[in-house]
């Protein structure tokens, strides 16, 4: 017998994703609508009242509708993977290493973290809440990701154009990842953010540098190391890399799907000044491994039934 969850959205990028690990899945099956009814608004009402748990893989505007297809007193659990309701009243933050496993199993409306907050917030909430960073610091992340982070439409334009050999955006810098970053790191300022995407379909880094040396709390780059490896020693998804002499990171072109994320904490000699990098694939555990894993908890199964974790 297996637990039913509809995917609205399921012929998108991340959409395509959830249906491949939940048709993996020991527990799981999704539900998804054929094509010419995956935009119906009856179909998908009735899908989304029917069954006890459904995804959302659409553009906000979309997931914002979807929402409000479901009738109050509908059961159905929803997981939410746009970015319409990340710090929205009645919405538990879905990110089970820093908010807490219970809050996710007990929620019944959960935002999934943005890919780019994913690896971010990773690396500053636990510092922040230890009090080695300090809340009022003026926190910058420079990123690069894979183009499957823009969806389709980024996916057909860099598959058009090979020539194309990074592209930097959010110019106006008030990314829409800027309020979940700042809510859920805990901090009193918005995030300055620099994003990238290169010519590789999926894959991250988001990096913090950091003058440790100007800052009040004083802390050092292993003494950072150290506390997150700490925060994570329970979790089978975050790994934190000790005596980190890797001498440099890459994005691979071709790279399978990966759900876990590495943190890993680069200092001078001394530990005055620190890179916080965190590697992940904006696909996994920045998208659909993070919705099968807070389905996962929602429903009472094995945290990781079902992600590509290694
Ligand atoms: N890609 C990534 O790395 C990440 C994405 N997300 C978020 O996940 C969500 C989905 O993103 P992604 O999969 O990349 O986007 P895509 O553009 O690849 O897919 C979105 C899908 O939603 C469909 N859709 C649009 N409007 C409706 C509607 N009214 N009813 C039903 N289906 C609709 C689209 O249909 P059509 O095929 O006809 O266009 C498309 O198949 C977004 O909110 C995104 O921000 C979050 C984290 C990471
Ligand atoms: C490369 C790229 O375009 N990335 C997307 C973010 C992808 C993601 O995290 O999705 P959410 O927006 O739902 O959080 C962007 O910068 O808007």
């Amino acid at each position: 017998m297996t637990t039913p969850v509809f995917i609205d959205g399921a012929a998108g990028t991340t959409g395509l994703e959830i249906v491949e690990r939940l048709t993996a899945h020991p527990h799981f099956e999704p539900v998804v609508l054929d094509e010419a009814r995956r935009k119906d608004a009856h179909a998908r009402r009735e899908a989304l009242n029917d069954n006890p748990f459904a995804v959302l893989c659409l553009p906000d505007d979309a997931a914002r509708e979807a929402v409000a297809l479901v009738d109050p007193a509908s059961t159905t659990r929803i997981v939410d993977a746009s970015s319409a309701h990340r710090v929205a009243d009645g919405w538990t933050y879905g990110f089970p290493e820093v908010i807490g496993r219970a809050s996710i199993a007990e929620a019944t409306r959960v935002a999934n973290p943005g890919c780019y907050p994913t690896g971010f917030i990773a690396l500053v909430a636990p510092l922040v809440r230890a009090e080695l960073l300090p809340a009022d610091w003026p926190f910058t992340v420079n990123a690069v990701s894979g183009y499957s982070g823009g969806g389709k439409a980024l996916i057909e334009r860099f598959e058009a154009n090979p020539g194309i050999a990074l592209r930097t955006y959010g110019l106006t810098l008030d990314h829409k990842h800027l309020p979940e970053m700042q809510r859920h790191a805990g901090l009193e300022h918005s995030v300055l953010f620099a994003p990238s995407v290169v010519p590789a379909f999926r894959g991250m880094l988001a990096e913090v540098p950091l003058h440790l040396g100007a800052m009040r709390t004083d802390p050092r780059a292993y003494a950072l190391r150290d506390a997150l490896s700490e925060f994570y020693s329970d979790s089978d998804v975050v790994h934190v890399v000790q005596e980190d002499d890797t001498a440099e990171l890459l994005i691979d072109r071709d790279a399978a799907p990966w759900d876990g994320m590495e943190l890993r904490v680069f200092g001078n000699e001394g530990g005055w000044n620190a890179r916080l990098i965190a590697v992940l694939d904006n696909l996994g555990k920045g998208a659909s491994g993070a919705a099968i894993q807070n389905l996962n908890l929602m429903a009472g199964f094995p945290e990781t039934a079902s992600l590509h974790v290694r």
